[in-house]
């Protein structure tokens, strides 16, 4: 079809649903399709400014772009023009009738049918420009890519049912122009007044003057001058003193920067000075983004230089276990006019990415020791990305340390034990903060290997899933005590057991030998060893592992790695004052089978899936069959 021609298209499947979404979900929020206009405006004039970086010509028509804000009472129309990058057609075709996120199918998968929710979900998927059908029931753009020729302007039209129409059209300038043509319902919205109210309410931080005619009061009638007037103070919020930005400037650019409508949990705004000279607005929002377990997302962090968006990649600014911040960062001094590759080369993206970690860190610090409320908040949500970092971030583990929560056994399901804290309630004697792992903490907590502890009231840290048993890879002490997993090894207590319990120990070891051996023989291969342990107080028998046995998570990573790990083989421990076991001692037909099952058991209550559960089954049954058929209770 020739360039020139008009073409119908029609809107991918998900832009159709899109806006029947958005029509239906957030009617009760229409005006938020100003902001969204507005802000694709900015972006558009953002997009010039770093374009005109290799290529001034393009700002020569006009030098300092702005936004213009039209409203036409009788037409009932509402334009935004704007002097940005503009698209050429196919573009147009591209970007204003498909959704290109590669997210889009998550995000159809995350919808919940929560009208609140959904919003929040539309919002942070940036599909900002079909906001306009809220409102209107046809939208007109006329856009003109910057460097193009004034005839190669493109018309795009639509009323939002399915279809869209493109065709040539010129335009004197560069850039845009969105044509809303309000519905009969959204009347009250064309009006000056309230439009100017809307915009000085959503979009004072926008760093570009957003324009509006100029009325005057000439012998008690209102009427236009033809001249144009400021509705915002068009300077970048984050390069104001911070005694003249509100909370809610600070609270609205949070809006705009994430497409998150809820309020930010916490922000900090720092000039700062020395051989790196730069600004620094960072944010910890209260939502959960939904891609925040997306490794490869980009958004969160934006890079200025002296006030020209140059990137937003938040990978090259912050660590990723960091990837929860939204901000600016505005440099003074990285060079303006290169390449986006070479600028993430230089000596000192790295020092602001450092200064930036800092800053991060001492922002949830003071969050952490003033508004511990809102810590918790922030902790639930991004807790398990925070441990990343004792992996990820060598120079600053001690400091995320202090920032990590537990459960414990002391604390009642609540993560709200400190590593700091733990050490101030240790018992005299005791050295080693203790940990058991389990697949939740609800698990962990049933752990027996807990029962000891339970006894002697030593507190234990209780840690669950995956992150956890990584993140004990790399913190195996805080402030000069060892992080000890109470499953393995042949535990000590040290100075906690006293002389009457280690000979105790000594003489179960010697009085038990011929079981221990029974079992081993009986065990063979399975097991890495079998010993008598004080350890337990009710139950028979437990396993752990050997202390240089290859850690679980690891095991998985490797076998993930398509690599052949064997598992670690368990050490079963007998707890001689369990009358299971006193008794197989003195019985004498043992049989192996109760070996096999007592092993069973003990992985069952470690949370481990057993290799033969039929075979499990099988053999209690067998067991249970025989001592009823007998009527003893062992053999
Ligand atoms: N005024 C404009 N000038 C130039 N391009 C625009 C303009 N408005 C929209 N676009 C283009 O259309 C695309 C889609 O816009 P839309 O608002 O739906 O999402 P977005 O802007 O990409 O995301 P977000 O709303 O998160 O910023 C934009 O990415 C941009 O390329």
């Amino acid at each position: 079809m020739s360039e020139n021609k008009k073409e119908t298209l029609g809107f991918q499947t998900e832009v159709k649903q899109m806006l029947h979404l958005m029509v239906h979900s957030l009617y009760s929020n229409r005006e938020i399709f100003l902001r969204e206009l507005v802000s694709n405006a900015s972006d558009a004039i953002d997009k010039l400014r770093f374009a005109a970086l290799d290529n001034p010509a393009l700002l020569k028509q006009d030098p300092h772009p702005s936004i213009r804000i039209g409203v036409d009472e009788q037409k009932q129309l509402i334009t935004i023009s704007d002097d940005g990058i503009g698209m050429t057609r196919s573009e147009v075709i591209e970007h204003l009738g498909t959704i290109a996120k590669s997210g889009t199918k998550e995000f159809f998968a995350h919808l919940s049918g929560d009208q609140q929710k959904d919003a929040q979900l539309i919002g942070q998927f940036g599909v900002g420009f079909y906001s306009a059908f809220i409102v209107a029931d046809k939208v007109t753009v006329i856009t003109r890519k910057a460097g193009d020729p004034a005839d190669a302007a493109t018309m795009w039209e639509s009323s939002g049912e399915g279809e869209f129409t493109v065709e040539n059209t010129t335009r004197d300038h560069f850039g845009t122009d969105v044509i809303l043509s309000i519905k009969s319902e959204d009347r009250d919205l064309v009006s000056k007044y309230r439009i100017r109210n809307i915009l000085q309410k959503y979009s004072d931080h926008i760093s570009t003057p957003i324009l509006m005619g100029k009325d005057e009061y000439k012998e008690d009638k209102l009427i236009e001058t033809g001249e144009w007037e400021a509705v915002n103070q068009g300077s970048a919020i984050w390069a104001r003193p911070k005694s003249e930005i509100t909370e809610d400037q600070y609270k609205e650019f949070f809006h705009h920067l994430s497409h998150d409508s809820s309020d930010p949990l916490c922000w900090t705004h720092n000039k700062v000075e020395g051989r790196n000279e730069y600004i620094q607005l960072l944010y910890v929002p209260s939502t959960v983004p939904y891609d925040l377990w997306d490794r490869e997302s980009v958004h969160g962090l934006k890079l200025y230089v002296k006030r020209v968006f140059i990137m937003d990649d938040s990978s090259k600014l912050l660590p990723r276990y960091l990837r929860f911040i939204r901000g600016v960062i505005d440099s003074e001094d990285l060079p303006l006019n290169v390449s986006r590759e070479i600028l993430q080369q230089t000596r000192d993206l790295r020092v602001i990415r450092d200064g930036t970690t800092k800053r991060v860190l001492s922002m949830l610090e003071d969050l952490a020791a003033n508004r511990a409320a809102d810590y918790d908040k922030f902790w639930a949500m991004f807790g398990n990305v925070l441990k990343e970092g004792l992996g990820e971030d060598p120079s600053n583990k001690d400091r995320i340390a202090k920032l990590l929560r537990f459960v414990s056994t002391s604390s009642e399901g609540k993560p709200s034990v400190t590593l700091e804290g733990y050490i101030s309630r240790m018992k005299t004697g005791q050295n080693s903060v203790y940990y058991v792992t389990g697949e939740t903490t609800e698990a962990a907590a049933k752990s027996p290997l807990l029962e000891l502890f339970r006894k002697k009231d030593i507190e234990v840290l209780l840690l669950s899933g995956p992150i956890d048993e990584w993140m004990t890879q790399f913190m195996t002490e805080f402030d000069g005590k060892q992080l000890v997993n109470i499953a393995k090894g042949d535990l000590d207590l040290g100075e906690l057991s006293d002389a009457e319990e280690k000979e105790e120990k000594a003489k179960v070891q010697t009085e038990y030998q011929p079981l221990v051996e029974r079992f081993k023989e009986s065990l063979g291969d399975e097991v890495e060893d079998v010993r008598m342990t004080l350890r337990l107080t009710d139950s028979p028998a437990c396993i752990v592992t050997d202390p240089n046995a290859l850690n679980p998570a690891f095991v998985r990573m490797m076998r993930a790695a398509g690599q052949d790990v064997p598992d670690p083989k368990p050490i079963l421990e007998l707890n001689p004052n369990n009358p299971l076991v006193s008794r197989l001692k003195e019985s004498g037909a043992f049989s192996g089978e109760w070996a096999k099952l007592l092993l069973e058991q003990a992985q069952l209550m470690a949370g481990e899936q057993l290799k033969d559960p039929a075979g499990f089954v099988k053999r209690m049954n067998q067991m249970l069959l025989d001592t009823a058929k007998d009527g003893t209770t062992i053999n």
